[in-house]
């Protein structure tokens, strides 16, 4: 595709699928970066709201929604016409939400995933969910992601994402369509690493909540946040991501945000297990996803396959499980022989091009 045929011009339709707190906060975005945005709630009560008030009292409450931005509680209506096609939806339901828009998607629609996690049964990143169940080519299939904290934004307050594609023409489509006065959009075409900045930062915000939780200082998080971007860069790389994405807004830029502010549901549930809540009684506190939760298996799963160990993941995980006490994560566990390791040790993954962002299914098919 080239660039001039493919840029959506100022006005074009674009839509978006959930209306959960980050779903209409980036419909705003998408609404001040000059787009015809019509959002899809899957209750009829959030898009009545939006549409004839301007409102989403339950996910962003105080703040007032553009004029010109339209709801609906119908798939159809929501995809017509649409090139464009943000997904806002938790991880695990994605593979539901694109069968069901899947009969009113436009030809050439590109599905762009706003969504920070990992398919729990399949281990899959959401833009190989997409890639699996409609099986698009990878230039329409994109993802943005940065440091993000929906109500921030909400509230205008300046930030910076990047939009990422296997076609760069594509990212630059999508990174003008949501670029606001205060939202900046960058582009890359490392979808992996910049999948999976979002989904990894979530596990290591969790921990910080943890030892937050238990009442311990800077010096822990701060070395959890460093050796956590670590734990980060290794898992990426092997996964097929560059480093340098990593080191960028989707990896370390969200990690800092995420592991700093009291707004992230990641670091507020970490927080609830580390004051001594269990897992349950955290899911029933938050009223909002907290995708960390469910990526932890799928991403520890994935780091044995590749021989990736992950000392804070994996505390994490022991400590959502019970078998370990909260006070006892931190960064100086030592490896299971005890001997210090290098600080980072990358290792890439050797399959080329289109295989190690979409490889898995077709190895699994063929
Ligand atoms: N909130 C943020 O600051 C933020 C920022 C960047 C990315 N994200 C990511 O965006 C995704 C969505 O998160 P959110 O913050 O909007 O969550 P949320 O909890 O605020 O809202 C989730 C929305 O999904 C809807 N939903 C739940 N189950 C559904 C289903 N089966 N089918 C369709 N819709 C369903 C809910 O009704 C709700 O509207 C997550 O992956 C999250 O990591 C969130
Ligand atoms: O509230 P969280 O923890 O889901 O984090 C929100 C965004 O991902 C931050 O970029």
């Amino acid at each position: 595709m080239n660039s001039a045929a493919t840029r959506s011009p100022r006005g074009a339709k674009v839509a978006v699928i959930g209306a959960g707190s980050w779903g209409t906060t980036f419909a705003k975005v998408l609404c001040d970066a000059g787009s015809d945005v019509t959002i899809w709630a899957r209750r009829s009560e959030v898009s009545d709201e939006i549409q004839v008030a301007k409102r989403n009292s339950q996910y962003l409450p105080g703040v007032n929604l553009p004029k010109t931005l339209k709801a609906t509680a119908n798939l159809a209506d929501a995809l017509r016409g649409a090139r464009l096609v943000f997904l806002a939806v938790p991880s695990q339901s994605l593979r539901q939400n694109l069968h069901d828009i899947e009969p009113y998607l436009e030809p050439t629609s590109v599905l762009v995933s706003l969504v920070k996690g990992v398919e729990r049964t399949t281990t899959m990143r959401m833009s190989e969910v997409i890639h699996d169940t409609l099986d698009l080519e990878p230039d329409r299939i994109a993802v943005v992601s940065g440091p993000n904290i929906a109500l921030e934004i909400a509230k205008e307050q300046p930030t910076g994402a990047v939009a990422s594609c296997a076609s760069i023409a594509v990212a630059q489509e999508v990174a003008q369509a949501c670029s606001a006065p205060y939202f900046r959009t960058y582009v890359n075409h490392d979808v992996v690493g910049t999948e999976l900045g979002g989904v990894l930062k979530n596990l290591i915000a969790l921990a910080i909540g943890i030892v937050d939780g238990v009442g311990y200082g800077e010096n822990t998080k701060a070395s959890i946040i460093t050796r956590g971007l670590a734990e980060m860069t290794e898992f990426a790389v092997a996964q097929g991501g560059d480093p340098i994405t990593l080191s960028g807004l989707a990896g370390l830029g969200d990690l800092i945000a995420t592991c700093q502010s009291p707004l992230s549901r990641n670091n507020t549930a970490g927080r609830l297990i580390g004051q001594g809540y269990s897992q349950e009684e955290t899911r029933e506190q938050m009223q909002q996803v907290a995708e960390g939760i469910t990526s932890v298996a799928p991403v520890l799963e994935l780091a044995k396959s590749r021989g990736i160990v992950m000392p804070i993941v994996q505390q994490v995980a022991m400590v959502l499980d019970g078998e370990m006490e909260p006070k006892n994560l931190g960064p100086h566990l030592a490896t299971e022989d005890g001997i210090p390791r290098r600080e980072l040790v990358l290792k890439r993954d050797s399959k080329p091009g289109w295989r190690r962002l979409f490889g898995r299914r077709k190895e699994r098919t063929q």
